[in-house]
């Protein structure tokens, strides 16, 4: 199987606390691949430090290694990484303009494509987040005047503007309701047959019904990645076993 991230004994400080110890985890390739643990275990921390995001906090220091498909995420520029890596935020970002100027924003900040190519590109990423047709007659409404689903789903189709090889999300649907999760989590398994989805989660529910694997992080130490439906039926890690049955976290 093909990886789209190798994460290499990873560890994370911020200030005199490791957050993250010796995380090593492959993600594979146009799978999606949950990370379940704790409040405080480290999971964003690990999200964050894929898109180099964890380094730009003032007390934190990275050791290890983690690689796009073999190319150190170090050795790359950070506008090339970003663009290669989106990420998708717990709560939707959408910019206070309208649906289409969000669309057109990334787009225009990093090509330059004639305004036939520039429209296409924006049905086609809108039709991959599953919000075309709930959109396509009022491209000019203001995006913050959409539900909350719609705009989560607008992020996800403006990440995907840019022909990402790796989508993170971090609880994309924890502020949603359950008719909203269930349009996203449909959105993300269609996506995953083209893009690497990496997706932090409270909800084992969710994390059950959508990832091809999981990994279980304790207090910054991954405890046991495995295929999603195995690890649900016979962790091999007693930890894990007790957070799965709710007995811990
Ligand atoms: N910028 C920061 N500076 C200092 N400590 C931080 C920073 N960001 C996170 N931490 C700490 O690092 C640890 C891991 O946090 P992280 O957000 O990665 O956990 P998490 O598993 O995603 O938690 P949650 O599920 O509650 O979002 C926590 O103890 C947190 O308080």
């Amino acid at each position: 199987m093909t990886q789209a991230i190798a994460i290499k004994n990873w560890h994370v400080h911020y200030g005199k606390t490791e957050v993250l110890q010796d995380i090593s985890l492959e993600i594979p390739e146009k799978k999606i691949t949950a990370l379940i643990g704790s409040s405080g275990c480290g999971k964003t921390t690990l999200l964050k430090s894929i898109n180099r995001l964890t380094e730009e906090e003032p007390t934190a220091a990275t050791q290890g290694e983690i690689l796009l498909k073999g190319t150190s995420i170090q050795s790359l520029p950070l506008e090339i990484l970003r663009r290669r890596i989106g990420l998708v935020f717990q709560t939707p970002t959408p910019f206070p303009f309208s649906i289409k100027k969000n669309m057109e924003y990334g787009i225009r900040y990093h090509e330059k494509l004639t305004a036939k190519e520039e429209s296409l590109l924006i049905e086609e990423t809108l039709k991959m987040a599953g919000l075309y047709e709930e959109v396509k007659d009022r491209m000019n409404l203001s995006a913050v005047r959409l539900s909350g689903g719609q705009q989560q789903r607008l992020c996800i189709a403006r990440s995907l503007t840019l022909n990402p090889d790796v989508l993170l999300l971090d609880e994309p649907c924890s502020s949603l309701d359950p008719k909203s999760t269930a349009v996203i989590e449909d959105t993300l398994k269609k996506l995953s047959k083209k893009v690497s989805i990496v997706i932090v989660t409270h909800n084992m529910a969710q994390a059950k019904r959508i990832a091809d694997y999981t990994a279980f992080i304790s207090n910054g130490v991954l405890v046991e990645v495995q295929e999603t439906e195995a690890l649900f039926r016979e962790p091999k890690q007693e930890e894990t076993r007790c957070y799965l049955e709710g007995l811990i976290g």
